[in-house]
C-alpha cells in the first residue's frame, strides 16, 4: 500500500470473541457480544470474530461445552455491528462445511480456516466452499514455530492456491521471538506477492505480542489479530488497545480510534473477566517449551486432578511435540508424572 494514501496500513482483527472464549470458558452471552462488538465497531475495528474457543463445532465434551449456542452469538454480533464485518473460525475436522454455510447464514462474512503448520492441505475444500459463499478468507497457520520460514511459505502457498486471501503465521505457543516472526512474514510476503496478503497473531506467554506485531507489520503483515485486555488462551493474546496505541505512536496506520478502544478494555471488557491471563509459571513454560496456548486450561485441570503442577505437564508435552487436538494427551502425561503409569 503507497504511503501517499490514508488507507490503513494495518487491518486490525479483534478476536476477544473468539480466543478469549478460552479464558471465559467458553461463558459467552448474547450481552456480552453485542457489548463488545458496539464497542469495537464504534472504534472503528473492521473485523471482529466471534466462535468457541476451538472454532465452529468446538463446544463439546473434549474442548468444553458452549453457555450460549455459538451461532446464537455469531447471529447478534452481526445484528449489533454498523461497519465491521464477522469473521468465524473454523479447524477442518472439528467444524464443517456445513457449520461455515450456518455461520455464513447467521451473518458471519469472513471464514478463518486454522490448521496445524504442517497440514495445510486439509484446509483446501473449506476455503473453496467459503469463496464459493462469498466469504472472505483467512488461513492460520499454527504453532508456526515448530518449522523454518521456508517450509511455511510452501504451507501458505497451498491455502493461498485453494482461495485463502491472507495467510497468517499463528504463534499458537507465544514462542516466537522477534526475528523469528520478521523471517516468518518476509517469506510468506516473498511467497505469495500479489496472490494473497499476509496476517500475525500473536500471544503474550514469553510477552512479546505486541513486539512481535510490530515486526510482523514491518515485514509487510497486512493483518494482525488482538484482544481487549489481552483475553485469551495462555497468557493472552497481544492487546488490540495497546496495539492500537503502539502502531499510532511508531506510525503504521490502522484507522482505529485509540482512545476508543482503551474505554472498550476498561469499560466493557474488563468488569465481565473471570479469569484474567497472566504470565505465570504455567504460561510462560507454553512460551518457552514451544506449547499451543489453548492447553493451559486442561492442563491446570489435570493438575488438580493428578496432583502434579501445570507447569511441569506442559513441559513434558512441549517435549513431546502435542499438537491442537491432542488435548487427550495432557492427561496422559499427567498421569505419567504422577507416577501412575510407566513412561511407554
Ligand atoms: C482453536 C484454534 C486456535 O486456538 C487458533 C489460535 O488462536 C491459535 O492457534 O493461537
Ligand atoms: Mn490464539
Amino acid at each position: 500500500m503507497g504511503s501517499q494514501d490514508n488507507a490503513p496500513e494495518v487491518r486490525l482483527t479483534d478476536t476477544t470473541l473468539r480466543d478469549g472464549s478460552h479464558a471465559m470458558s467458553h461463558r459467552f452471552t448474547e450481552r456480552h457480544v453485542r457489548d463488545v462488538v458496539r464497542a469495537l465497531d464504534d472504534a472503528n475495528i473492521k473485523v471482529i470474530e466471534v466462535t468457541h474457543g476451538d472454532g465452529l463445532g468446538g463446544s463439546s465434551f473434549n474442548y468444553g461445552f458452549s453457555l450460549t449456542p455459538e451461532l446464537d452469538l455469531v447471529r447478534a454480533a452481526a445484528d449489533e455491528a454498523k461497519e465491521a464485518k464477522i469473521a468465524v473460525l473454523m479447524l477442518p475436522g472439528l467444524g464443517t462445511i456445513h457449520d461455515l454455510s450456518k455461520a455464513h447464514d447467521a451473518g458471519a462474512s469472513v471464514a478463518r480456516i486454522a490448521t496445524h503448520c504442517t497440514e495445510a492441505d486439509i484446509s483446501i475444500q473449506h476455503f473453496q466452499h467459503a469463496r464459493r459463499l462469498g466469504m472472505e478468507t483467512v488461513g492460520f497457520l499454527m504453532l508456526s514455530h515448530r518449522v523454518g520460514p521456508g517450509e511455511l511459505a510452501q504451507q501458505a502457498r497451498i491455502m493461498a492456491d485453494a482461495g485463502c486471501q491472507c495467510v497468517y503465521v499463528v504463534d499458537s505457543a507465544g514462542a516466537l521471538i522477534l526475528d523469528d516472526v520478521s523471517e516468518r512474514v518476509s517469506a510468506l510476503v516473498a511467497e505469495l506477492g500479489a496472490d494473497a496478503q499476509v496476517g500475525f497473531h500473536g500471544h503474550q506467554n514469553l510477552s512479546f505480542g505486541v513486539a512481535n506485531s510490530v515486526f510482523a507489520a514491518r515485514a509487510g503483515a497486512k493483518q494482525i489479530d488482538g484482544t481487549l485486555v489481552a483475553l485469551g488462551a495462555g497468557a493472552g493474546n497481544s492487546p488490540t488497545e495497546v496495539l492500537a496505541a503502539a502502531f499510532d505512536r511508531l506510525g503504521i496506520r490502522t484507522g482505529v480510534d485509540v482512545q476508543g478502544l482503551m474505554a472498550a478494555a476498561e469499560d466493557v471488557v474488563k468488569p465481565f473477566i473471570t479469569r484474567m491471563p497472566v504470565m505465570d509459571r504455567a504460561s510462560i513454560m507454553q512460551g518457552y517449551a514451544g506449547v499451543y496456548s489453548s492447553f493451559l486450561i486442561h492442563a491446570e485441570r489435570a493438575a488438580e486432578r493428578y496432583g502434579v503442577p501445570a507447569h511441569r505437564i506442559l513441559e513434558e508435552v512441549g517435549r513431546a511435540g502435542y499438537v491442537g487436538g491432542q488435548e487427550d494427551m495432557i492427561v496422559d502425561v499427567a498421569v505419567q508424572l504422577a507416577g501412575q503409569r510407566p513412561a511407554a
